[in-house]
């Protein structure tokens, strides 16, 4: 690609130095550059790349794009937004791969990762390859990459759909991230089917009120495209949660095929007559394509929602419901998401992601529905994220156990013992008297305690950490699994 091919994408840009420069790669970070690589400078929270433009250049970058010309003799193309032109770029780059995709996302506060797997299952069944983005992974043609982000930053995103695409897939499967789109990593990214899972409290720290949140939710429908045919191949498709209010704003701004699912609500695909057991969760489905009665192997009502929203995107690709069903019914978990921890003991231990007020109600009900005996909670919250959700994760834990660890869950730069203090008065307010909760920094001895604390019949739910593998504190990550921790805990009490 030369210069002025890059240029040629933007109305108002100015290209000082040679146009015909020819471009070998992008690069946004000065550290990864290669000789012959475009180098972005992207104005950020904590850095401005403009800064690490003169290392770009002593590490062989060919030319830069920048928001105003920088005082290095090198060819620059100047334009108003970098972070834009980034998006932009990459998918010309690579060859707008997403077009020669049908590229499914999910958006939302909870169920994300949940739903990519399911579609995953559904999508293998029908004999289709695919390729997936999320939380836990990326897999490209049978490789399978562990993520640093939930949505990659575009250039790393569009470079893994070409990937994707020549490795011969027709299909990619992505979890997108409200902070994806409101810094544009999605930008240049056509997607055919966008699914909303639900929008509750998480970010603040990032998004400042919900109103804002859910703004960065509402890009993803508005700017989903209009393609009016009755080619089921090319249709565009939102997939929205009738029970959640944000979804009549997305249907507002989306010039796509709306399809609902839902609950409570009426919807295009809807359950009823849930029933939910500590094994297993059955329901009626009735939609525009039929009805069947599914039995899944995944625990609580809000895994009939994820997957309603799979069948409504299975449905949306003209699949049978019947082949959906099959499908469904064989999942027997995601890595993480209400785990059960069995190694003998006469009580469940169950490990799950829930780091949000939302998730975790909702794990916690449905144990309260099934649990014989008492809840015992372990639970923190993230340092350097959203501040506000602390106390009243709090308070939820205490509403629903009978017992709280509060403990830590990644402190990052904070000091952990401080973020214990920010759960507690939620804790206090939820009614736990002191003798119902303690409160210990160290994660290992916290689930080691609640392990220590159970009895027959009891549940032991460790939240926020799922399929993490680490416990980062002071910025460093260290190995950490809850669910080793708690097999070690429960071998060394019952062996
Ligand atoms: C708010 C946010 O998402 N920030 C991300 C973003 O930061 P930024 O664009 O402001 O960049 P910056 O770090 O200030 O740097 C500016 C520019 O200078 C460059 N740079 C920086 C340092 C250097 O030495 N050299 C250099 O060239 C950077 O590559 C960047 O181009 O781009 C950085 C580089 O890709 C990311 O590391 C950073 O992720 C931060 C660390 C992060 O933790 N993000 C989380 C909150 C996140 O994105 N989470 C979502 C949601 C998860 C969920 O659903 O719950 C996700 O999608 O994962
Ligand atoms: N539809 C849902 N509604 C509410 N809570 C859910 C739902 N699905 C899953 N959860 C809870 O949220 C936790 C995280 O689920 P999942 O990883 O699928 O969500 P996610 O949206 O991908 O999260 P992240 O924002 O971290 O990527 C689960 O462990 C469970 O406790
Ligand atoms: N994608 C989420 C994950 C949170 C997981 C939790 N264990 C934490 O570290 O806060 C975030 O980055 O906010
Ligand atoms: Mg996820």
């Amino acid at each position: 690609m030369k210069l002025k091919e890059c240029a040629a994408l933007f109305v108002a840009s100015r290209c000082e130095g040679d146009p015909e420069t020819e471009i070998q790669g992008l690069a946004a970070d000065n550290r990864k550059v290669r000789p012959g690589d475009l180098f972005i400078c992207i104005r950020g929270y904590q850095f401005d790349g403009h800064e690490f433009a003169a290392d770009a250049v002593e590490r062989g970058a060919a030319a830069l794009v920048t928001e105003q010309k920088l005082a290095l003799d090198i060819p620059q193309l100047i334009v108003k937004d970098t972070r834009y032109a980034m998006s932009v770029i990459a998918a010309h780059f690579y060859g707008y791969p997403s077009s020669e995709l049908k590229v499914i996302g999910v958006t939302g506060t909870n169920g994300k990762t949940t739903i990519t797997y399911l579609m995953e299952r559904i999508l293998e069944d029908q004999g289709k390859k695919l390729g997936l983005m999320g939380t836990i992974q990326t897999k490209i043609g049978g490789e399978v990459f562990e993520s640093k982000n939930t949505t990659l930053e575009s250039l790393d995103l569009q470079r893994n759909l070409r990937k994707m695409r020549d490795s011969g897939a027709e299909y990619a499967v992505m979890e997108v991230s409200s902070h994806a789109l409101e810094l544009g990593r999605v930008k240049g990214c056509d997607f055919k089917t966008a699914i909303f899972t639900n929008l509750t409290q998480d970010h603040l720290d990032f998004h400042e009120t919900m109103e804002n949140y859910r703004d960065a939710k509402s890009l993803f429908f508005s700017r989903l495209g209009n393609t009016f045919t009755p080619d089921v191949n090319r249709r565009k498709v939102a997939v929205l949660n009738a029970d959640d209010p944000a979804s009549k704003v997305f249907a507002r701004v989306t010039s796509a095929q709306v399809i609902t699912y839902g609950i409570d609500q009426e919807a295009d695909v809807r359950a009823t007559n849930i029933r939910i057991t500590h094994q297993g969760t059955m329901f009626q489905v009735e939609s525009f394509a039929g009805h069947a009665s599914i039995t899944l192997k995944l625990i609580g009502k809000f895994s009939v929602y994820n997957a309603l929203a799979a069948i409504a995107a299975g449905l949306a690709e003209g699949f049978a419901l019947e082949d959906i069903q099959t499908s469904l019914e064989k999942v027997s978990g995601v890595n993480g998401r209400f785990e059960a921890v069995m190694e003998g003991q006469p009580f469940l231990v169950v490990v799950d992601y829930a780091h949000t007020p939302d998730s975790l109600e909702n794990v916690l009900a449905t144990i309260k529905d099934f649990a014989k005996g008492n809840i015992i909670s372990v639970f923190g919250c993230g340092g350097d994220r959203d501040r506000t959700k602390r106390p009243v994760m709090g308070e939820i834990a205490a509403k629903y156990s009978d017992y709280v660890f509060v403990t830590s869950d990644n402190p990052r730069t904070e000091d952990p013992s401080l973020i214990l203090a920010d759960i507690e008065p939620g804790v206090v307010r939820g009614g736990l008297s002191p003798e119902q909760y303690s409160m210990i920094v160290d994660r290992k001895e916290a689930i080691e305690a609640a392990i220590e604390m159970a009895s027959h019949e009891d549940v032991v739910l460790i939240a926020g950490k799922g399929h993490e593998t680490y416990q980062e504190v002071n910025g460093i990550r260290t190995d950490f699994d809850d669910r080793i921790v708690a097999k070690h805990a429960i071998r060394r009490r019952f062996h």
